[in-house]
């Protein structure tokens, strides 16, 4: 038996009509899955606990929406200790894990994948600790520029819009202008497997389990899933207009090039601030001043 977790609300809507047409398409068997609906923000976590404590024999949760639904249940999945198989169906407007794991883009070409022609992949979660609690996140965690602009994303009421008219990548555009003449830079510190590194003026750090981020920029171009190792990406002491510039390179896979930007890659890393910091792990944004981040060493079966 499966699970299937929904949020009505991913990809502005996307996730409902994304269900209704494999219902119609009889790709699910009423009797061989329990639905779940999110009703609100936080809600996929306590359902997978609510799955864990009500011990049914259930071996997979599908879940249909986006990345912030996908970082939800994973961390359901982590506070409940349930050893479970995955499937992810993308109906966001990001689906930044879908294309870190060449899962289809297009929802129905996935389902179809996903009940005729099944593939499994083991996966490596990245975990983060701040304030003495842990959590997972499934593609990325940014600290700095790309968190703050995530939150301007988040709460902008314009998402809905953008979604709405096929144009979800132009809401990172609007998220970038609106930061990027207000942002601050910081002075880090970072402790990475053992080794101290003190980045001043500091526009971003993004850890990387795949090469994606804010939607398909391909920010860690050689990022691949793998136990043991993150890729990382600073960008320090640039310009803000070379900054712009840089987002619109990212594209192209060509941001490497220019000499603000450092990548490395590394198991252990342990970030401090001397000011709070925004970060974001997988779109869900906070704050904080301490930050360690490990690669999760237990694997997830992803079926896609
Ligand atoms: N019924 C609901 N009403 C309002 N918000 C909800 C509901 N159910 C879940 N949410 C919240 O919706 C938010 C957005 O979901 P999600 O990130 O999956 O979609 P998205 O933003 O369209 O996609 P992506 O993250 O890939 O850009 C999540 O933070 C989730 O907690």
């Amino acid at each position: 038996m499966y699970a299937l977790i929904l949020n009505p609300k991913a990809g502005n809507g996307k996730s409902k009509s994304v269900y209704q047409k494999m219902i119609k398409q009889n790709h699910i068997n009423e009797h061989l899955y329990k639905m779940y609906v999110t009703k609100y923000q936080g809600h996929a976590t306590e359902i997978v606990q609510q799955i864990k404590e009500e011990n049914e024999q259930v071996e997979k949760i599908i879940v249909i929406g986006g990345d912030g639904t996908l970082y939800e249940v994973i961390n359901g999945i982590k506070k409940s200790n349930l050893v479970i198989q995955l499937a992810f169906i993308p109906a966001g407007s990001g689906n930044d894990f879908a294309r870190g794991c060449q899962i289809h883009l297009n929802p129905y070409k996935q389902i179809k994948q996903l009940f005729t022609n099944p593939k499994t992949i083991q996966y490596w979660f990245g975990q983060y600790e701040v304030n003495e609690d842990q959590y997972l996140f499934a593609s990325s965690i940014g600290f700095g520029f790309d968190a703050e602009v995530a939150k301007v994303v988040n709460e902008s009421r314009l998402k809905k819009w953008f979604n709405a008219l096929h144009l979800a990548p132009l809401i990172y555009v609007y998220g970038l202008l609106m930061t990027i003449f207000k942002y601050k830079p910081k002075t880090l510190s970072l402790n990475v497997d053992g080794e101290c590194i003190k980045i001043d003026h500091t526009w971003l750090i993004t850890v990387s389990n795949h090469p994606y981020f804010g939607g398909g920029m391909k920010i860690a171009l050689d990022a691949e899933v793998n136990p043991n190792n993150f890729t990382i990406t600073t960008v320090n002491n640039i310009s803000r207009w070379k900054l712009l510039f840089l987002f619109i390179t990212v594209f192209f896979g060509k941001h490497t090039k220019l000499k603000e930007v450092h990548t490395f890659e590394a198991k252990e890393i342990k970030l401090s601030s001397e000011v709070p910091i925004m970060y974001q792990a997988d779109g869900y944004t906070n704050e904080t001043q301490q930050c360690v981040i490990n690669k999760e060493q237990e694997s997830i079966t992803i079926i896609k």
